[in-house]
């Protein structure tokens, strides 16, 4: 997989496109962990329970610039208005869990479902088409913890048709690139953007409440992403 690449100075770059993405699962599954580790690279221990978040970070993909917006959710229980409101935002999802924590892997169900059903739109291209999801059973280096086995992943995967990513974001940072890139590989298949469009969309009321985080890399002259040293160093739009 050719993801993130380099950027290269005699690439032009097309208008960038924006790709929202929304991190989904119970708390303490690794939501924060995971869109830390594909923006910075680095895996950052520990972290307050989040409240909602938005990152934001650029990438060159296939010598198109891509801007994520990653809204990282609270796994703590929130009404369940709350959580639509999130899924609306999304254009694609990224649906936690945690291989030692079985409670939420039989949440994934239930937030795939929702996702379907908010997103079964006319307007989506194919309109029998589900919108990009992800499955990520996070944690796979806790074995002797384990309490959801790969088997058990594999066979949710193949019951809701979305694809399955078992993942250490403690130990891989290709991992959780991974995800995201298929996350947008899936947009792109999808015609869900116009060649170089710059989408933007109107922000809800209750988005433009939810904290933002300015975490657009700039590129060094190795043409390599500058990572942040700790999570303090996001500078709040
Ligand atoms: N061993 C291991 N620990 C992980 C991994 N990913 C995250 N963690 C740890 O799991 C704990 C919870 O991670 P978070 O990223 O805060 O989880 P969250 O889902 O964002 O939690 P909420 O903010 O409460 O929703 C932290 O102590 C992380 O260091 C992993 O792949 N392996």
């Amino acid at each position: 997989m050719s993801f993130p690449r380099p950027l290269r100075r005699s690439v032009s770059l097309s208008p960038a496109r924006t790709l929202r993405l929304v991190v989904l699962g119970q708390s303490a599954v690794g939501k924060t962990a995971l869109t830390v580790r594909f923006i910075t690279r680095r895996f950052i221990g520990d972290y307050d329970p989040t409240l909602e978040m938005i990152y934001r970070h650029v990438a060159v993909i296939d010598g198109e610039m891509v801007h994520f917006e990653i809204l990282d959710t609270a796994g703590q229980e929130e009404d369940s208005l709350q959580i639509e409101e999130k899924i609306k935002w999304g254009d694609g999802f990224a649906v936690v869990y945690s291989v030692t924590d079985r409670c939420s892997f039989d949440e994934v169900m239930r937030l795939c479902f929702l996702i379907n059903h908010l997103h079964a739109s006319p307007k989506r291209s194919g309109a029998a088409e589900q919108p990009p999801v992800v499955i990520v059973g996070n944690k796979k280096d806790l074995q002797f913890d384990r309490m959801v086995s790969t088997e058990d992943g594999e066979n949710l995967s193949k019951a809701l048709k979305i694809p399955f990513y078992e993942i250490s974001t403690r130990d891989s940072y290709e991992e959780p690139v991974a995800v995201f890139s298929s996350l947008y590989q899936e947009l792109l298949r999808q015609g869900h953007f116009s060649p170089g469009s710059f989408k933007r969309r109107t922000v809800s009321k209750l988005m433009e409440k939810i904290p933002k985080m300015q975490a657009s890399s700039t590129l060094n002259s190795a043409g390599r992403s500058l990572s942040f040293n700790s999570f303090r160093d996001y500078i709040p739009e």
